[in-house]
């Protein structure tokens, strides 16, 4: 059903909390990667120029204990926003209480403020994290409008996000609405072929989202530390590569079902230590070395996997194919990031997490369609899954 979105209700003057997903990487106390809050921009000028007054607000991190509190404030988000609007956003260091709610009516039309991150009040019996009742009902009273622009959180039933759209309006902001765009049309109505790459370490988080994309798109190709559970499957010797000995009956259920739609990778780089100056080779699939492990697909499988995109109109990749953080293993990433961002007249998705990361530090982030700003809720998307906070927004 469609979600009603920030276009479709009146903002002048009024007080509008808009929920973002700013969970930004930090070291030192500075933000290594601005691109979620880059990628709320349109929403929050968009009701800055229609004349709300905007309250702004985020988790970041997970807050376990008090300490936690110094190095998760949202304060460096407050300062990066106002740099890329130009205009002061206002921090206000707190959850709750008098200073924030005065704070608010002193907002005028076209100002915004930033309040403190929202799993503070985890301290106080988990409350966000556990969709507190009165808590989401208390922020829903700070404003006259709900926009739930943090699709990176939308898997979570938390009270910032389901909890205020329980007590007021609550829209899509266009950040959210993109993504649910570009993921929906790409999982319910491809445009074929349609394939889908999944990498990343284990079988066991992507079950799901192997059967669903096995269930939509036309060839699922495999790589990443999780193809070891298939070759031995197979029957194949894997050495020491990662495995999942538990899902190796159900990683050959999955190849017996899907025949040759499942493509596995062709040949690996193969280590004798799990590090960058490991001596490796590369071997084909079947003859990985009892003593060694397999960190990365091979050059044959790179051009295998091009063979296999060449024509594709609709590609949705996840995970990468092998130990990217390390140089010597790679090139299996960058050569299906290559090959997908190479494609002409296809629509490239990238369910967020590491490859999203990856095609970033590549700089190819603007060669795909799409690049999605949730690892765990685009996963949660492809699995079939209805996103809570999505669910809780109003119908159209
Ligand atoms: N062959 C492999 N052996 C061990 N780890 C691997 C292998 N291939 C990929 N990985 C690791 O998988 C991790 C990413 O997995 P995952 O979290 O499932 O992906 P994503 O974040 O994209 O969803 C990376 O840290 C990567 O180093
Ligand atoms: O970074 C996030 O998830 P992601 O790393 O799966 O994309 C979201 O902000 C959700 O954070 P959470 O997993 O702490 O609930």
């Amino acid at each position: 059903m469609a979600k009603k979105t920030v276009e479709d209700i009146q903002l002048k003057d009024k007080k509008v909390l808009m929920r973002a997903d700013f969970n930004v990487p930090l070291k030192d106390g500075q933000i290594s990667d601005d691109n979620r809050i880059v990628q709320a921009l349109p929403t929050i000028k968009y009701i800055l120029e229609q004349g709300g007054k905007l309250i702004l607000f985020s988790h970041l991190g997970k807050v376990k204990e008090e300490a936690d509190k110094e190095k998760l404030s949202l304060r460096p988000v407050a300062q990066r926003l106002s740099e890329l609007l130009d205009q002061d956003v206002q921090f206000v260091p707190t959850t709750r209480g008098k200073e924030l709610e005065e704070a608010i009516d002193q907002l005028d039309a076209g100002q915004a403020l930033l309040f403190e991150n929202t799993r503070f009040e985890d301290l106080d019996g988990k409350k966000e994290s556990k969709n507190d009742p009165e808590l989401g009902k208390y922020w829903a009273s700070l404003g006259d409008v709900f926009v739930n622009d943090a699709f990176g959180t939308a898997h979570r039933s938390h009270a910032s996000n389901v909890g205020i759209s329980a007590n007021l309006e609550a829209v899509a902001g266009y950040l959210m609405e993109k993504e649910l765009k570009f993921l929906g049309e790409a999982v319910n109505d491809p445009e074929r072929p349609f394939v889908a790459i999944l990498g990343g370490a284990k079988v066991s988080d992507k079950i799901n989202v192997i059967k669903s994309l096995l269930s939509k798109a036309d060839k699922v190709l495999i790589g990443g530390g999780m193809a070891y559970t298939f070759y031995k499957a197979k029957g194949y010797e894997v050495g020491k590569s990662l495995l999942e000995e538990e899902r190796v009956p159900l990683a050959k259920e999955l190849m017996e079902e899907a025949g040759d739609k499942l493509v596995l990778p062709v040949d690996n780089v193969v280590a004798d230590d799990f590090s960058n100056d490991a001596n490796t080779q590369v071997v084909s699939a079947d003859a990985i070395p009892a003593d060694w492990e397999g960190l990365d697909c091979g050059p044959a499988t790179v051009e295998k996997y091009k063979e296999e995109l060449a024509g594709a109109k609709t590609v949705v990749w996840n995970g990468p194919m092998g130990v990217f953080e390390m140089e010597s293993f790679a090139k299996g990433t960058i050569g299906v990031c290559q090959a997908i961002a190479d494609l002409d007249d296809a629509k490239t998705i990238i369910g967020g997490g590491d490859s999203a990361a990856a095609a970033q530090s590549l700089g190819y982030a603007d060669k795909f369609s799409h690049i999605s700003t949730g690892g765990g809720a685009s996963l949660e998307f492809l699995e079939g899954n209805e996103l809570p906070a999505v669910a809780a927004l109003d119908d159209k």
